[in-house]
């Protein structure tokens, strides 16, 4: 690592659930250690730092509580720039998220139907990640995880615009739109004119959505 990272200016992209925080059963206790925020604290003095996160960006900065990193929440959908930002970056996070044809993506509606949909399902939980949902089954019987899955599918039968995909005991519903943390690293290379070769982006996650990410680094190193 060293040896790459020789003469280069290094820029640091870290995941949130089970990188800086474990995993823990209740997601609203997902709480970061003083050791870690004081870790990555001390890591965003020297390089840029930015997090990004399947979350919405302000339940993740209020979770992380430091000012001197950058935030993407919604897997890299928003995108905010701390308070001493690069110019390009200031004022750039969105409030609607754009279908392929330039309609609005209504996140409400679907939000509130999983909400009606899943409530009679024991354990079950929807969190409104602002630009994604998620539905936690971690506390669900393993006996009742279909019927769950039958009836997040059959919502999202209605919403053309939305898929499924899987995390840690989460489905993760998102808009079907060409956004993920990779491309949120590319913006973030992009607009704090790091996307030269003399960078070595250093991305740290452990989810499957992290690897969005990790496709994107690998195919710049190359
Ligand atoms: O991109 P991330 O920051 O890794 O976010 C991915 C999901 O993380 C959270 O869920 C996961 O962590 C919870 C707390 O440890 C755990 O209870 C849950 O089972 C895990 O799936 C978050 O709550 C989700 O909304 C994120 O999509």
């Amino acid at each position: 690592m060293m040896k790459v990272a020789k003469g280069k200016k290094i820029v640091v992209f870290l995941d949130y659930d089970g990188t800086l925080s474990p995993i823990v059963d209740d997601p609203n206790s997902a709480f970061m250690s003083d050791e870690m925020r004081a870790a990555v604290r001390e890591v965003a003095k020297c390089f840029p730092t930015a997090i990004i996160s399947g979350r919405s960006r302000e339940k993740v900065k209020e979770f992380v509580q430091l000012s001197n990193v950058y935030y993407a929440g919604s897997h890299g959908m928003d995108i905010m720039a701390p308070p001493r930002p690069v110019k390009s970056c200031e004022g750039n996070t969105p409030t609607v998220v754009m279908d392929k044809k330039g309609t609005e993506v209504l996140f409400q509606p679907i939000l509130t139907e999983l909400e009606e949909e899943t409530a009679k399902i024991k354990g079950a939980m929807v969190e409104d990640n602002r630009f994604c949902v998620s539905v936690h089954f971690r506390h669900v019987k393993d006996e009742d995880y279909q019927i769950l899955e039958e009836k997040v599918r059959s919502v999202l039968e209605n919403y053309a615009g939305f898929h499924l995909c899987w995390g840690k005991k989460v489905m993760e519903i998102r808009p079907t739109i060409e956004w993920d943390k990779g491309h949120a690293v590319e913006y973030f290379l992009e607009t704090l004119g790091l996307s030269n070769s003399d960078v070595l982006p250093v991305y740290i996650g452990e989810d499957r959505t992290d690897e969005d990410a990790f496709k994107v680094l690998i195919n710049q190193s190359h």
